[in-house]
């Protein structure tokens, strides 16, 4: 709630600028006009003088309403630009961005001491400030794998036997929910949305993080959720200050907004433990072994140089922050999507009652197509990110057309204007709930659910089936090597969540037409406030 907030006072501040900007405007239009007509001359140096640091004013401008406007900022330059990179300025840097494959590929095979994924992470969190002084280093290299390993074979691995945990878990979370909302008609309660997927995903993360316990610890959870918000907050202020007031400042702001600081002490109690059940089991203890990310971690930490129990907590932390924030806001983005297409509902309550869930978590959650293409239509149209593949310029690096960048830039692809290119996608602005379907997998789902042979419901362009996790058409999960290790679990969790939240209750928004959405920096976030209209189905 509060960083929503936070956000839009920020935007209102960087709004103000506004009026300044016209002034500035108008004066730097004066100077270039005069330029042009006199060409320089002595009477014209003075005006230069006086008007060029307007235009440097001018500038300064147009990059802070890259805060509140990035997104619109992004789309108007990537139209200009014929697929060609094109730059955009932002308050503290440029960033190029890439629209085609190609350079996508290039961004990816560039060594990571060049082009680095965690140091415009470190730039855009702060750490140091915001997670007790995490020091990473702007190059992972093998030093990433044992998280790459706990996430992309372990939890992916376990799925199977987890799914069915966290589904009991959110039944659960989303009746206590409901009850908390105030009742406006009979049986029918109403509330904000966002705040109950953010709950959810929270819980459903802290499971296949933490383990059962800390997942159904309420102070935990609060403190994990609160910790978001906390550390948008801290970063984006100590992001606009001059540097030399970071450590003083972020010192200030930490000692306040200590969410961060209480989810470290739990989680480092936590690790502390399991170091010490892992020794007691070697002098033959029978402490059974825990199945989360935790124990995970441990167990792939190198021999030669193993990770302690810091470690490993700010790892976790880092983890936390980055797949909640996105999980929550991509599957409040669905539910939106579901609101204003009630007619995709019923098909998906009925793919989930004809397919089981225990189906579902056999496939470690990688089944339900339909619900899967939805996913993905609604992802594609409504990205909350509208860059991917970021990468800090830490040396000087060239792209094949020619196109340098400098250290300090950062380089990106532009997924939410990429997903709406017209010659890539057919009715590419429209919402095709089967998009991604296979034609087999549509013509069997006709046989079980009524009424799908309508125009409505056709595969737009035959031939472009593939799945959410998918990489190759679509910039969602980022590219190749630092693509997300957390999209499989990622995919089957916002399948549970919208999968429970449909069958077990009548949804929809109490006014359709409010603005739902507020653009900061690179993102479009879902207003925290959202108001939907919710009521238990009989047969739930
Ligand atoms: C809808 C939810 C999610 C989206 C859209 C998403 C998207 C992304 C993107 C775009 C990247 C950057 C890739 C690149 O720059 O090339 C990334 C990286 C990453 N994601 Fe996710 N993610 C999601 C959920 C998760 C979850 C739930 C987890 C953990 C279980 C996770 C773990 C990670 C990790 C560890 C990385 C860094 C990969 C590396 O450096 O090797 N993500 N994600």
């Amino acid at each position: 709630m509060f960083t929503a907030w936070v956000l839009n006072h920020l935007a209102q501040a960087a709004l103000l600028g506004g009026s300044c900007m016209l002034a500035t405007i108008a004066l730097s239009t004066l100077l270039d006009a005069v330029l042009k007509n006199n060409g320089p001359s002595k009477g014209n140096d003075f005006l230069l003088v006086i008007l060029s640091p307007l235009v440097y004013l001018k500038a300064r401008i147009k990059a802070l309403s890259f805060l509140v406007q990035g997104p619109a900022i992004i789309q108007a330059a990537y139209e200009k630009s014929n697929g060609a990179p094109f730059s955009v300025a932002t308050p503290s840097n440029t960033i190029v961005l890439v629209s085609d494959w190609k350079r996508i590929k290039e961004i990816d095979a560039a060594p990571e001491g060049t082009l680095s994924l965690l140091a415009a992470a470190k730039e855009v969190l702060q750490p140091k400030h915001t997670m007790s002084d995490f020091t990473w280093n702007d190059k992972r290299g093998s030093d990433g794998a044992p998280l790459q390993m706990t996430l992309r074979s372990r939890l992916a691995g376990y799925l199977p036997s987890l799914l069915p945990r966290i589904r009991q878990d959110l039944c659960a979370l989303f009746d206590q929910r409901l009850d908390t909302l105030a009742e406006v008609a009979n049986g029918v309660r109403q509330g904000a949305i966002f705040p109950i997927i953010l709950g959810a995903v929270a819980q459903s993360n802290a499971h296949a993080f933490f383990g059962p316990e800390l997942a159904r610890d309420p102070k935990f959870l609060t403190a994990g959720i609160k910790m978001i918000e906390h550390t948008l907050i801290i970063a984006e202020i100590l992001r606009m200050v001059p540097s030399v007031f970071s450590t003083p400042l972020g010192k200030f702001l930490s000692d306040r907004l200590d969410s961060g600081k209480v989810m470290t002490e739990a989680l480092t109690r936590e690790v502390s433990q399991r170091f010490r059940d892992r020794e007691l089991r070697k002098e033959g203890h029978e402490i059974p072994e825990q199945n989360d990310c935790i124990e995970w971690i441990m167990d792939h930490s190198p021999r030669h140089k193993p990770w302690g129990v810091t470690r490993i907590v700010h790892e976790l932390i880092a983890v936390w922050f980055g797949s909640v924030h996105i999980a929550s806001t991509t599957a409040c983005a669905a539910i939106f999507d579901l609101c204003d297409h009630p007619e995709f509902v019923d098909i998906l309550r009925q793919e989930v009652s004809h397919t089981g869930w225990e189906a579902f978590d056999k496939s470690g959650g990688q089944i339900l197509p339909l619900m899967d293409s939805f996913m993905k239509e609604s992802a594609r149209l409504n990205p909350i990110e509208s860059v991917s593949s970021r990468r800090k310029v830490l040396r000087p690096f060239g792209f094949s057309d020619g196109t340098m960048v400098q250290p300090g830039d950062w380089v990106c692809s532009a997924p939410r204007a990429m997903n709406r290119n017209p010659n890539t996608w057919s009715k590419a602005d429209e919402f095709h709930i089967f998009r991604f379907v296979k034609p087999e997998i549509l013509q069997h789902a006709q046989t079980y659910i009524e009424g799908l042979s309508s125009e409505k419901f056709m595969i737009p362009e035959a031939g472009k089936s593939s799945s959410y996790t998918d990489l190759t058409d679509w910039q969602q999960w980022g590219t190749g090597k630092a693509s997300c290790t957390g999209r499989w679990y990622a995919s089957a969790a916002i399948k549970i969540i919208l999968g429970v939240l449909i069958t077990r209750y009548d949804i929809k928004l109490v006014n359709p037409t409010a603005k739902r959405y507020f653009s900061w920096r690179t993102f479009i976030y879902p207003y925290q406030s959202t108001q939907i209209l919710m009521k238990q189905r009989n047969n739930s």
